[in-house]
């Protein structure tokens, strides 16, 4: 194309002044006609980095019809006179087809003119992986291509020849830019530079992209940069770099079904064509189910779909024996239809440092799809340890700026290779060891002390465990499995009837078993049934409960059984015992003779609990002189620590004594007239409740037991209602009417009484409001 003197020549070399150059490195004749500097960097260059170099016709290409929209925009792009940017960052997974849309893309720009050169890095190749050739290749291609600039550059070469041989900035602004700026009021030239991961070194990846990013480098207006990697951590970190925000214009190769579905049916029809074997075999083949399944394992991404062809293409087998195996990844022989794709993937596990522990965080991110702080609190890490461990694996991986979203693999293929022995040998996950180490790891987690985290794993590791099947590998897990804390178990939406009941079961069959731990988990599932109640758990024997069991099932009206330990001061075991005494399970003597015991009735159990409450706030407000240091209460630090959006202790000190003030409030109300009681109420620290929103409840319900009192009056409910130093603070607030007051009490109310009859306990020991 002519269309002034500058003419971009397409590799066509016009005849030159000079003779023939002298013989190039591979033994090619130099360029005619433009003397030493190009002869000189003819030898330099790397001839196989071109993108129609001679055994080119091997390296990836986009099939027919793929990749369309990719290809325009990115066309679009870079003859566009007038782009925002003139870099552009082509990333995606490895594998994801970026060589392909690449070499597609430089072919397509070589037909328009506009190619100003270009380099394919190849991992490990002996020429291609060397930076240091770069820019002298590219500088070789410019001149060539561009008629303008061969005499410029050449002359550089001339004067200086060692220019071959200098860094990689020095080239890139002496061999490129300076000559190119005669060029500068044409169009654009684009130099692609793919898989700059590929390139030996992570220093000289960077050093390039220095040398193309830095505002410094002040490049000629017509050149446009098309740079395809791998999304690799240390690359991304220098596009990130404030330094380069907005030079450049970033494109994701993302997943497309229709472009793999696209690629497969062509080949699976040329296979169909081709294959001798094939002539009798009914079309559609595959059939369209088939067909839809190795879309879907492709995840979207041609690594797998272009593996499962090569494998099935194989002219010395028959391609539907090969099919049958791709579909069966557990046939023998399928591991060799994925050779291409585990010897991928093994590359860059091989290249990841610290393998050994990398490979527990894989096993957790295969098995529990769980996120970078996850994964540092379930391995005790500190901070940001997982995330520099799979710093290499990015292209495999993928990891969000946001540490809690959830890591994964960028292709299902991955996940299979990693937990198939015979595929990925010494990296494999899914063996047995590997799998008891991995719950080894979380059950230490989930038996430690309770920590602020809302890691609501224990659904998943409980199925994780029963799917280990049972053995005396296992019979290390016990110890673990009976040291579970249980605020993890009772904690709400953590696990489920259905979680407890698998647990007990896979236990039962373990023949190794120790009955003690399976006692322990038949009682949390008793327990847990209590409050989430599930059909077929009942008590066996109708059993007059003791005072302190009658005090926990009050409770239970009002609080959620993880909660019970802390606000009542017992231990797990304590409640445990107590609760288990109404289980089907447990032998001793209330059992064998039932009821005949003087029962303890549930207002005065609300009393005896009420005055408990009422205490402990009034320690909780002295030992921390009354709230501002808010580390001396026990219950402060487990609030903390249970409720992760609490921000600090201060606040976690204030909403457990506002915990406490409403359960009083409800206590209260459920107890017989009892003065006690009344005289307790106004040991209460003003500043604890009268100054809160909680002074509405207590009011209120305090001034409804009032009413009970046999000598009630008027006088003394009004009394209690004006108490409140402040009484501004003190009337029903809009936010708090009376009725969802009372309707939150009848709840509590109505919720301890279908416990009385879901456990069968006698009626006498309902509430009647
Ligand atoms: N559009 C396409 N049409 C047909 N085959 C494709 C296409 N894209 C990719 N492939 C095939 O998929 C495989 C992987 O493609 P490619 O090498 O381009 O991926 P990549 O993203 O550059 O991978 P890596 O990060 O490992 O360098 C190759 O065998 C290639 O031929």
């Amino acid at each position: 194309m002519a269309d002034d003197g500058n003419v971009i020549n397409n590799y066509h070399i016009g005849g030159g002044r000079g003779g023939a150059g002298g013989e190039g490195r591979n033994g090619a004749g130099g360029v005619g006609g433009q003397g030493m500097g190009i002869d000189i960097l003819h030898r330099a260059a790397t001839l196989e980095a071109v993108h129609d170099s001679a055994d080119s016709f091997m390296e990836p290409k986009c099939h027919p019809k793929t990749r369309t929209q990719m290809l325009k925009d990115l066309r679009k792009w870079a003859l566009d006179p007038c782009p925002k940017t003139s870099i552009l960052w082509l990333y995606g997974p490895a594998g994801a087809g970026k060589t392909a849309i690449m070499r597609t893309l430089a072919t397509q720009l070589h037909d328009d003119t506009r190619l100003g050169g270009c380099f394919f890095f190849k991992r490990s190749h002996v020429t291609r992986s060397n930076a240091r050739t770069l820019f002298t290749t590219i500088a070789y291609q410019l001149a060539l291509n561009v008629e303008s600039l061969r005499t410029p550059i050449s002359e550089v070469v001339e004067k200086n020849p060692l220019i071959v041989g200098l860094s990689i900035r020095t080239q890139m602004q002496q061999l490129i830019s300076e000559p190119c700026r005669a060029h500068e009021d044409r169009q654009s030239l684009v130099i692609v530079i793919d898989g700059l991961d590929e390139c030996d070194g992570h220093a000289f990846q960077g050093e390039i992209l220095r040398a193309i990013l830095d505002p410094s480098s002040n490049h000629p207006i017509c050149f446009r940069f098309i740079i395809a990697s791998r999304p690799e951590a240390h690359i991304r970190e220098m596009f990130d770099s404030p330094v380069h925000s907005g030079r450049y214009h970033s494109v994701n190769v993302k997943q497309s079904f229709d472009d793999v579905r696209k690629y497969l049916c062509d080949e699976f029809s040329r296979i169909h064509r081709e294959h001798y074997t094939m002539a009798k075999i009914p079309l559609p083949w595959p059939t369209p189910d088939i067909l839809q399944k190795l879309v879907e394992n492709s995840s979207g991404h041609f690594i797998y779909a272009s593996t499962i062809i090569k494998f099935i293409d194989d002219k010395s087998y028959r391609p539907t024996e090969r099919l049958e195996m791709v579909q069966d990844p557990n046939s023998s022989g399928s591991e060799s239809a994925f050779d291409t794709l585990d010897q991928l993937y093994r590359t860059i596990l091989c290249s990841a440092t610290r393998q050994s522990q990398l490979i527990p965080i894989l096993c957790a991110i295969v098995y529990f799809e769980l996120g970078v702080s996850e994964i540092d609190q379930f391995f005790g890490f500190t901070e940001g340890e997982t995330r520099l461990l799979l710093r290499g694996l990015h292209s495999v991986l993928q990891l969000w700026s946001d540490d809690r979203r959830e890591i994964h693999s960028h292709h299902a293929s991955f996940v299979d290779f990693l937990k198939n022995p015979d595929r990925s040998g010494n990296f494999c996950v899914g063996t047995l060891n590997r799998r008891i180490g991995l719950a080894q790891s979380l059950l230490q987690f989930y038996a430690s002390l309770f920590q602020r985290n809302e890691i609501r794993c224990l659904s998943r590791l409980i199925d994780f465990i029963v799917s280990l099947p049972p053995s005396n590998a296992v019979a290390e897990l016990f110890p673990l499995i009976a040291s579970v804390n249980p605020h993890y178990i009772f904690r709400p939406a953590y696990l489920s009837n259905v979680d407890l009941a698998s647990i007990t079961s896979w236990l039962k069959n373990n023949p190794s078993a120790p009955t003690d731990v399976i006692q322990l988990w038949e009682d949390y599932a008793f327990m847990f049934s209590i409050e989430w109640p599930t059909e077929g758990v009942s008590v066996q024997y109708i059993v007059s409960p003791s005072p302190e069991l009658l005090r926990i099932l009050v409770s239970l009206g009002f609080l959620r059984l993880y909660e019970l330990p802390t606000t009542l001061d017992l231990t797990w075991t304590d409640l445990r015992a107590t609760l288990c005494r109404l289980g089907p399970s447990f032998v001793g003597d209330e059992h064998t003779l039932p009821v005949h015991q003087q029962q303890t009735t549930s207002p005065w159990a609300a009393r005896d609990v009420a005055l408990q409450l009422i205490r402990k706030m009034v320690k909780n407000h002295n030992d921390t002189n009354g709230g501002a240091n808010p580390s001396a209460s026990r219950d402060a630090v487990w609030m903390y620590n249970a409720y992760s959006y609490i921000h600090n202790l201060k606040e976690a000190y204030t909403q457990f004594q506002h915990g406490l003030g409403i359960n009083i409030s409800s206590l209260v109300r459920l107890s017989p007239p009892c003065p006690v009681l009344y005289r307790e109420l106004w040991s209460i620290p003003p500043s604890e409740i009268w100054s809160t929103w909680v002074s509405d409840k207590l009011i209120h319900h305090v001034s409804k037991w009032l009413k009970t009192f046999p000598d009630s009056t008027t006088d003394l409910i009004t009394f209690w209602q004006q108490a409140a130093p402040d009484p501004k603070l003190c009337h029903i607030s809009p936010y708090n009417p009376g009725w969802i007051t009372e309707s939150d009490w009848r709840d509590g109310v109505r919720s301890y009484n279908d416990m009385i009859v879901r456990l069968h306990l006698p009626n006498s020991l309902k509430i009647i409001t």
